[in-house]
C-alpha cells in the first residue's frame, strides 16, 4: 500500500526543477462529493474526507510553502490551515528532546476589501505562536472615496498580527484579484510552491487559468451524495451534469490528464497533472 506521504512525492517532486519559473508551483486540491459537491446547502461547510485523506491533505500541507484559500472560505469556516491531524514526531536528537514541529505552510487569504475578522483562527493561533502569521492578499483601492474604512480594516488585521499584502494592480473587471498578479508577488515574497484549497469561486479561478497556472490537480472524492443543493465548485455541473466523476472528466478535458488514484480509507484520491 502507498503512503500518503509516497503518494506526494511521487507528483510534487518534480517541483524541484521548476525553479526558473517566476510563479510558485500550484497544487489545486480540495474534497468533493460523487455528485461534485464542496459543501451543502447555503456554504455550509462539510467534512467530506474521511480520517485517513485528511491526513492525506495534511502531509499535503507540509510540503508547501503557502495554503491559500478566498476569503469566502475563511469567514464561512474560519479554518486554521495546520497540521494538527498529524502524528507526533520524534524530538530531533540535537536540540535536547523539544519538540520538532512538521513544517508549516503560509496561510495566504484572498481577501480584495480585507474582510477577514482580526478575531479568526487563523490570527489567533499566529498570535499564540501556534500559527505562521497570515498573508492577507489584496488590491490596490480603486475608489477613494472608501479608502479610510479600508485603512481602517488594514490597521485592525495588522494589529492583530496580518501582514496585508497590496497586489501592485486593481482587481479586474469581474471584481477578482488577478492570478498571474497573486502568484508573481507570492514568488517575489519566496513562496516557491503554494496549495489551493478553496473554496468554490477560487477553484473556479485557478481551473479557468488552466495548465499555464496550476501544476497538479488533488481531488479527494468522498463515497458520499450530497445532493442538488450542494455547492460546486463549477455551477454549470449542475445543469449539464451527466453521470458521476463527471468533474473529472471535465479537468481532463481543459489540458489536464489522469496521473494516478490512491485509496485513502473509503475516499479516493485522484490527481492531475498538465496533459
Ligand atoms: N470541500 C473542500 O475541499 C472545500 C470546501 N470549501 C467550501 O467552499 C465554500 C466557500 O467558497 P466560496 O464562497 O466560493 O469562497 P472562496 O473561498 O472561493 O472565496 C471567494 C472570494 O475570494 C475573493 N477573491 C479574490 N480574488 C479572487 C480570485 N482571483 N478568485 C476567486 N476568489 C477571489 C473574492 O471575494 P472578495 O471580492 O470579497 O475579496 C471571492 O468572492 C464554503 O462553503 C467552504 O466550506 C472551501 C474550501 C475547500
Ligand atoms: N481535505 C478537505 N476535506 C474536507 O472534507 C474539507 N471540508 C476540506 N476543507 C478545507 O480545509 C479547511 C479547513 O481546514 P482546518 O481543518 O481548519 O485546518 C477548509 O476551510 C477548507 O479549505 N478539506
Amino acid at each position: 500500500m502507498t503512503s500518503a506521504p509516497q503518494f506526494l512525492t511521487s507528483l510534487l517532486d518534480r517541483y524541484k526543477d521548476y525553479n526558473s519559473q517566476s510563479r510558485p508551483s500550484v497544487t489545486l486540491t480540495f474534497a468533493q462529493s460523487i455528485d461534485a459537491k464542496i459543501a451543502g446547502k447555503g456554504g455550509k461547510q462539510l467534512i467530506l474526507s474521511g480520517k485517513e485523506s485528511m491526513i492525506m491533505t495534511h502531509w499535503m500541507r507540509t510540503m508547501h510553502d503557502g495554503i491559500l484559500v478566498g476569503i469566502g472560505t475563511a469567514l464561512n469556516d474560519d479554518p486554521q490551515l495546520n497540521t494538527r491531524h498529524l502524528p507526533p514526531r520524534d524530538p530531533d536528537p540535537s536540540s535536547n528532546g523539544h519538540s520538532n514541529p512538521y513544517h508549516l505552510p503560509r496561510p495566504i487569504i484572498l481577501d480584495t476589501d480585507l474582510r477577514l475578522s482580526p478575531r479568526c483562527k487563523l490570527l489567533k493561533n499566529f498570535s499564540e505562536g501556534r500559527g505562521r502569521r497570515p498573508w492577507v492578499v489584496c488590491a490596490e483601492l480603486a475608489a477613494a472615496d472608501s479608502r479610510a474604512e479600508w485603512v481602517d480594516r488594514r490597521k485592525e488585521l495588522e494589529t492583530a498580527g496580518a501582514r496585508v499584502v497590496v497586489l501592485d494592480s486593481e482587481a479586474g473587471a469581474n471584481g477578482l484579484l488577478p492570478i498571474p498578479v497573486i502568484l508573481e508577488t507570492l514568488h517575489k515574497l519566496e513562496i516557491r510552491s503554494v496549495m489551493v484549497e478553496g473554496g468554490a469561486q477560487v477553484i473556479r479561478s485557478f481551473f479557468s487559468q488552466g495548465v499555464t497556472f496550476v501544476d497538479t490537480i488533488i481531488v479527494t472524492v468522498a463515497p458520499t451524495f450530497v445532493g442538488e443543493d450542494g455547492v460546486s465548485y463549477n455551477a454549470s455541473l449542475n445543469i449539464l451534469e451527466s453521470g458521476l466523476f463527471t468533474p473529472i472528466a471535465f479537468l481532463q478535458s481543459s489540458g489536464f490528464k489522469y496521473h494516478s488514484r490512491e485509496m485513502f480509507g473509503p475516499d479516493t484520491v485522484v490527481a492531475l497533472c498538465p496533459a
